[in-house]
């Protein structure tokens, strides 16, 4: 149970859907029964139909993660379901257009909504059925173009929130690199591209040496100060498609795709002796210690980060300021 609630904490969508189910369950689901009580059975088929409907998205998007599809399903039946409903009930049958509106733009991309709600409006406009006059068909008109505009300023500003939260999520305050969440992100998708085409994806951990040495000579803010220089210059060390990310503390990881564990021993001198020769404090030159691995084909993406850090914990033993590769034969370059 603590679980469902956690998910239903973390995952936005997920509680969206899930509170349509909840709506189809206690909002529309006693309507079904009352019609079927009161003998019209049409309409009762009609709700149970729209509720059965509603409960296995909101199933099928909790067993199989698939919120999309999920969100896509519930907001045709509601919209559907609402032009149905103003067919065989006439003008009170409109009301539920007010929720299915809202929902649209809460379950959909704000484009589609804006589409589905247009085409829905358009149906019912030409919908005879569902009004007594030209007046109720005027004032629905007005009063569900009014809400649509608010939804969609809610969605809307829902929206770019989320956007800057995720991005904020997983950025690192202090070098504006990514963190370790964007990172476990990364590295997994690394690995699903390599098990479909065979990929090459390369590895290193890098890790400032005597870090703490800094803060303690020279303060918390130099060390702050060493960090923020130290990512810049792994980024100008460093490809295009290659990602940078903040592992934490004095540690930052690269990923380098179309690298393989010889290649990746080229970092040594693109990436390890220029830090050496441009990073420095008052004392000289700061180094770093770097361990690699090129991923294996079948391995999982903790794996292949424990073998770049077990290559980065020999660096360090064997003396720091050097470039350890997992697998990798070091050849004399010309
Ligand atoms: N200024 C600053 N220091 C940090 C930050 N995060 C971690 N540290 C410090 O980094 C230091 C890491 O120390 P250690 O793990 O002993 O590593 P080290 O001194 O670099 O030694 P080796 O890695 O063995 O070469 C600690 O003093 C931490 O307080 C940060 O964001 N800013």
């Amino acid at each position: 149970m603590r679980a469902l609630v956690q998910r239903l904490r973390t995952d936005f969508q997920l509680t969206i859907i899930t509170s349509f189910g909840g709506a189809a369950l206690f909002g529309i689901l006693p309507f079904a029964v009352y019609r079927f009580v009161s003998g019209n059975a049409v309409a009762g088929t009609l709700d149970l139909a729209i509720v059965i409907s509603i409960l296995a998205a909101v199933a099928h998007a909790w067993r199989n993660e698939d919120r999309r599809a999920a969100s896509l399903f519930v907001a045709i039946v509601n919209t559907v379901g609402c032009l149905a409903s103003a067919t065989v009930l006439g003008p009170p049958g409109l009301y539920w257009m007010y929720p299915a509106l809202l929902g649209n733009f809460l379950l959909l991309s704000r484009n589609v909504a804006v589409l589905v709600t247009a085409i829905a409006m358009l149906i019912l406009t030409v919908q005879h059925r569902a009004y007594d006059s030209n007046m109720q068909l005027a004032m629905f008109l007005a009063t569900a173009a009014v809400s649509g505009m608010v939804a969609f300023v809610f969605a809307y500003r829902t929206e770019t929130q989320r956007e800057q939260l995720e991005l904020l999520a997983t950025l690192d305050p202090l070098t504006g690199m990514q963190n370790r969440r964007a990172m476990e992100r990364e590295l997994q998708l690394a690995v699903e591209i390599s098990k479909r085409d065979g990929s090459a994806f390369g590895l290193a951990m890098l890790d400032l040496d005597h870090f703490k040495r800094i803060n303690d000579h020279y303060g918390h803010e130099a060390g702050d100060e060493v960090l923020v220089r130290f990512a810049g210059l792994i980024r100008d060390c460093t490809r295009k498609a290659d990602r940078c990310f903040r592992f934490g503390g004095e540690e930052f990881v690269l990923l380098m795709p179309g690298t393989d564990a010889q290649a990746l021993l080229a970092i040594d001198r693109h990436v390890r002796v220029r830090i050496a020769d441009r990073l420095r404090c008052d004392d000289g030159p700061v180094t770093v210690s770097i361990g690699g691995a090129a991923l294996r084909r079948g391995e999982d993406w903790q794996s292949w980060l424990a073998r770049a850090d077990a290559a980065l914990y020999r660096s360090k033993s064997e003396g720091r300021n050097r470039t350890i590769v997992d697998e990798a034969r070091w050849e004399p370059t010309a």
